[in-house]
């Protein structure tokens, strides 16, 4: 089915809950030619690999964003002239109760193994819902595409992490390409219970080799070297290049980081809001082998800058929500 609302554009089954955007008049400038017309913002519901829920979203540009229901997962994210920019492992499982290997994982309540929980959490393990009529929140996305989910603990869930709560997140594709992710976690413990949780958005990015990678941004900072304990250590560098395996957590680094590809001509921003770490991980030739759903070469065609708060856990009191930002952009001149 599909149904145009203003200038919008909604496809999928009848009883399908989405949300959506309505374009405002002036992105009719960017209309020049009746194939334009076509091109409408939209969400599309359909089936993705192993036929799991998948949402496509799409800009009037052309760029676009697919999204499993299944770990509120990113897989993929192309610019206007339709490339990949998100990494996606050639030997992703697509089979609950795996995590998809690339893209962008939701790292929650729990960041690795620092603390009871299985490595990285459960969020990125679970079959997400969509919801309509979402809380409205402070700022609507400009011009942007979007579609709301929502996570909560099922009772199997509270066995394991004794605490109630709502994850509403909002996956936004704006005007531009800007792929816009907003977090919102609420405490619902009725017996005033607090609760503290790590978290990162787990991007992983395609990079043309992971020789010619850059990151800017973090130079100088302390990190905590997860290949060793965890031991503190401070960045000698300005600029982050890439070797041999590497897997921090940059502290309290600055809101906007750089990935550049200088081989690709290719510079990717992070801003980020509410979310003061940042994980830097390749994981090489040797651990690669270690991970069954990552091919041999893999490591070479990607790199994880994820946008995180690890180094001090977020307590969160009942009935208080959190809230964290990050907005991936494609800012290569082209
Ligand atoms: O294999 P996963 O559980 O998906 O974790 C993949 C990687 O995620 C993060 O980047 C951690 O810093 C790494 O230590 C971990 O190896």
């Amino acid at each position: 089915m599909r149904i145009q609302i203003d200038n919008a554009c909604l496809i999928g089954g009848q009883n399908m809950l989405l949300t959506f955007s309505k374009i405002p008049i002036q992105t009719w400038e960017h209309i020049k030619s009746p194939e334009d017309l076509l091109k409408t913002a939209s969400v599309e519901i359909t089936k993705g690999i192993n036929g799991l829920d998948k949402l496509v979203l799409r800009q009037i540009r052309g760029s676009t964003v697919e999204v499993y229901l299944y770990g509120a997962h990113v897989t993929s994210w192309k610019n206007d002239h339709g490339k990949e920019l998100l990494f996606l492992s050639s030997k992703a499982i697509f089979s609950p109760p795996t995590a998809i290997r690339g893209g962008i994982p939701i790292i929650f309540p729990q960041f690795s193994n620092l603390g009871p929980l299985r490595s990285h959490g459960f969020a990125r393990n679970r079959v997400w819902t969509m919801e309509n009529n979402s809380h409205p929140l402070q700022s609507k996305p400009i011009n942007g595409v979007f579609v709301d989910l929502l996570l909560k603990p099922t009772e199997d869930d509270l066995n394991i992490w004794p605490n109630r709560f709502e994850y509403r997140l909002r996956i936004t594709l704006g005007l531009k390409g800007d792929l816009i992710m907003t977090s919102r976690i609420k405490n619902t413990n009725t017996d005033k219970k607090q609760f503290n949780f790590t978290f990162a958005y787990h991007n992983y990015f395609r990079v043309s080799n992971i020789s010619e990678v850059r990151v800017e941004g973090l130079g100088k900072l302390d990190y905590l070297d997860n290949t060793q304990n965890r031991t503190r250590f401070t960045e000698t560098r300005n600029v982050i290049t890439i070797n041999s395996e590497i897997d921090r957590i940059y502290l309290s680094t600055p809101k906007k980081l750089a990935i550049l590809d200088h081989k690709k001509k290719q510079t990717i921003s992070i801003q980020k809001h509410g979310l003061p770490d940042a994980v830097v991980w390749n994981p090489w030739e040797e651990r690669s082998k270690t991970i069954v759903d990552l091919g041999p070469d893999d490591y070479k065609s990607m790199v994880a800058v994820e946008a995180s708060a690890i180094g001090k856990p977020v307590i969160l009191n009942s009935g208080q929500e959190w809230k964290a930002v990050q907005k991936l952009s494609d800012v290569t001149s082209h």
